[in-house]
């Protein structure tokens, strides 16, 4: 077989010449699904050891090639319990917020993205939380599917108004716990669980209800809106950023923007309230 690039014995052919690309994306995508949490050094750690099997291997040093050949026996098994939380991530970002939502959204002649919202209810009452030191932690569904999480919780779908959010968030409430799901105009569901991110450089300042707020703006394209209970501060997650300390005409400006634009489209670049904690 004759193929573009010759090399004597080689065989280079096109079909080769495709295969090789599809791996280098998919080892690409990989690593930028791995990139900047543990997972990345646990996966380097077992290539270095899928490595120096196969040197022992060839060198034939009979002991360590077994006992090495053992570990990689049950390699597959292991790294689907150690990555599971990443094959998870991959399938739903490959399965959601990608062609298939947008094929929908096409299909019934309409956009993919959440009927359009009207963010004042949630600056409101973000800043009457923030005013009492009230934790809050509310998700605006776009492109991305969050019923897996909405169902973690309470289902309300409930008109949204500013009262219903205070009185969720009020602490002697019952649903306070936990995230509301804002989707297709409505709360859809309150005391929520979220993802919670592993990205070591998260700062050790921002307890969980923001690394929750991250973990599932790593995984989707929702923006996340919360309120932290111990300084009051506004902060907004999207696409594993995290902008804090929002004035209230801020938060206002950068909701608009982002519930407002395809679903699809990334942030103006990031401020100086950035913390820069990207990880997807
Ligand atoms: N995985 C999660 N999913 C949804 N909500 C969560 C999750 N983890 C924590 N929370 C919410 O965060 C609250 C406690 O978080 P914690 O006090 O650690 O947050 P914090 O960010 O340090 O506080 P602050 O509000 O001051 O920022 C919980 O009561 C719960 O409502």
């Amino acid at each position: 077989m004759s193929g573009p690039f010759p090399i004597n014995f080689l065989h280079f052919g096109w079909i080769d010449a495709a295969d090789v690309l599809l791996v280098t994306i998919l080892l690409y995508q990989l690593y930028k699904l791995l990139r900047g949490s543990v997972a990345l050094n646990v996966a380097l750690g077992l290539v270095s050891i899928y490595l120096l099997y196969l040197v022992v291997k060839a060198t034939g040093m009979e002991l360590l090639t077994k006992i090495l050949g053992q570990f990689m026996s049950v390699g597959v098994l292991a790294s689907i319990i150690l990555f599971q939380q990443e094959i998870r991530r991959f399938l739903l970002s490959v399965g959601k917020a990608t062609a298939l939502e947008r094929v929908r959204g096409w299909k019934w002649g309409r956009p993919a993205t959440a009927t359009p919202l009207s963010v004042g209810p949630f600056v409101e009452a973000a800043k009457s939380l923030s005013n009492k030191f009230t934790g809050a932690l509310i998700c605006f569904a776009q492109a991305s599917d969050l019923t897996p999480y909405a169902e973690s919780g309470d289902r309300l779908d409930a008109e949204i108004s500013k009262r219903l959010l205070l009185s969720i968030f009020n602490k002697t409430s019952p649903l306070h716990d936990g995230a509301v799901i804002v989707a297709n105009g409505r709360i859809q569901a309150a005391r929520c669980i979220l993802p919670v991110s592993e990205n070591p450089d998260v700062p050790a300042s921002l307890g969980l209800r923001h690394r929750a707020a991250i973990g599932l703006s790593e995984v989707t394209d929702a923006v996340v809106l919360v309120v932290s209970e111990e300084t009051g501060a506004m902060s907004l997650v999207y696409r594993g950023e995290v902008y804090r300390n929002l004035a209230t005409s801020e938060l206002r400006n950068r909701l608009n923007e982002w519930l407002l634009s395809s679903g699809t489209g990334r942030p103006a670049a990031s401020s100086s309230s950035s913390v820069g904690v990207k990880a997807a």
